[in-house]
């Protein structure tokens, strides 16, 4: 097939009724084009992989406090780290890839009865249509960490048999809540810092959302993008990914990385609140998905976010007014979170910009 042929072509998995999409109306401007295929991960110097083997019964000795130094070096230097004996249960993560797949293998009629809509502001959406250009190629499921909402969700798109699906997510997002909060805990302890720092600001669990991202293959992926270069806003990022691969991180040479899948594990990476929080020793970075022609994949993104009203601001004890002084004022996360809504799409890193000092 030409390459004008492969632009022209019908993208059925991402169009609906009222938005329908040939590959060309996917092509991102030429800078972003990715040059690393995705499951190219040879000459990467990899991200660091921690494991919480024999350190889950909470006993907080040498090998706990050594854990959590390895967590805030890898979060210093990387942003990223992988996590393996996590303590989530297998079944826990296959039941929900299960459920997911089944979802997003529903007609697009059916997946779009969940659609975002005044009863429902989140839900599942086929691309980004509000974002006009450089779309992501994608489908999207976002819902918060609450109960009702997923139960909402489910009953819109699958009616009385909305249990299964349910269960399998409130049941998942209940296990990386506790996940989350272990790792909050890990991260202050390994900075420093009391325990309890960081989780007694996570009491409103509703403020948690998690996306979960399945990306079609796409028959141009050297000029398409499954999500471009941004940063997480949030706390904390807790990533499920399949084995396909995909994910790729701005290393601080400005080169992107691939990160090599695992199984059983998790990406964990630091959200731009986290940054703020710790006054940029551990490190919100820019990453991005990239597509491939073969094989669909699957990812869930879920975004630890603190309580909307707790105030985000470093402790003196991690600032030096000397030689590493306050960098952003104070802010809530419910402010953030506004400003980000406003703003509609992240792009870049640039999100905290505004709360910068001076
Ligand atoms: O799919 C991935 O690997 C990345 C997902 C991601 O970065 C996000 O949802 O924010
Ligand atoms: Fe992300």
């Amino acid at each position: 097939m030409s390459a004008l042929d492969i632009e022209e072509q019908f993208v059925e998995p991402l169009s609906t009724e009222s938005s329908k999409f040939c590959v060309k109306n996917f092509i991102w401007s030429e800078e972003e084009w990715p040059k690393i295929k995705y499951n190219n991960y040879s000459d990467a110097e990899e991200v660091p992989v921690i494991s919480f083997k024999g350190i889950l019964d909470d006993k907080k000795d040498q090998d706990y406090n050594k854990v959590c130094k390895a967590m805030v070096d890898a979060s210093e230097k990387w942003g990223f780290f992988k996590l393996v004996n996590h303590g989530v249960a297998l079944e826990t993560i296959e039941e929900l890839k299960a459920c997911l797949n089944k979802l997003f293998d529903l007609s697009m009629e059916q997946k779009l009865r969940g659609g975002r809509s005044s009863t429902l502001p989140l839900g599942y959406s086929a691309t980004n249509p509000d974002y006009g250009t450089n779309l992501p190629w994608v489908e999207i499921l976002q819902l918060l960490q609450s109960t009702p909402q997923v139960i909402a969700f489910a009953t819109k798109v699958f009616g009385d048999q909305h249990q299964s699906f349910s269960d399998a997510m409130i049941e998942y997002m209940n296990a990386l809540d506790k996940l989350g909060m272990r790792i909050l805990e890990m991260l202050a302890h390994g900075l420093g810092l009391p325990d309890e720092f960081f989780v007694r600001n996570f009491e409103e669990k509703e403020a948690t959302m998690i996306r979960i991202n399945r990306y079609p293959p796409c028959p141009l992926p050297e000029k398409c993008l499954g999500l471009g270069s941004h940063s997480d806003p949030h706390t904390l990022t807790i990533l499920l990914q399949d084995d396909v691969g995909g994910l790729q991180v701005l290393k601080n040479d400005n080169q992107w990385v691939g990160i090599s899948p695992i199984p059983n594990s998790f990406v964990i990476n630091i959200g731009d609140t986290l940054e703020a929080w710790s006054n940029g020793r551990l490190n919100s970075v820019l990453h991005r998905a990239v597509v491939n022609k073969e094989k669909q994949r699957l990812s869930a993104a879920y975004f630890m976010s603190p309580t909307s009203s707790a105030i985000i601001e470093c402790p003196s004890q991690l600032i030096d007014p000397k030689n590493n002084p306050r960098k952003y004022v104070a802010f809530t996360w419910e402010h953030f979170r506004k400003e980000l809504l406003a703003e509609k799409r992240v792009v870049g890193k640039t999100a905290l910009l505004r709360y910068l000092c001076n």
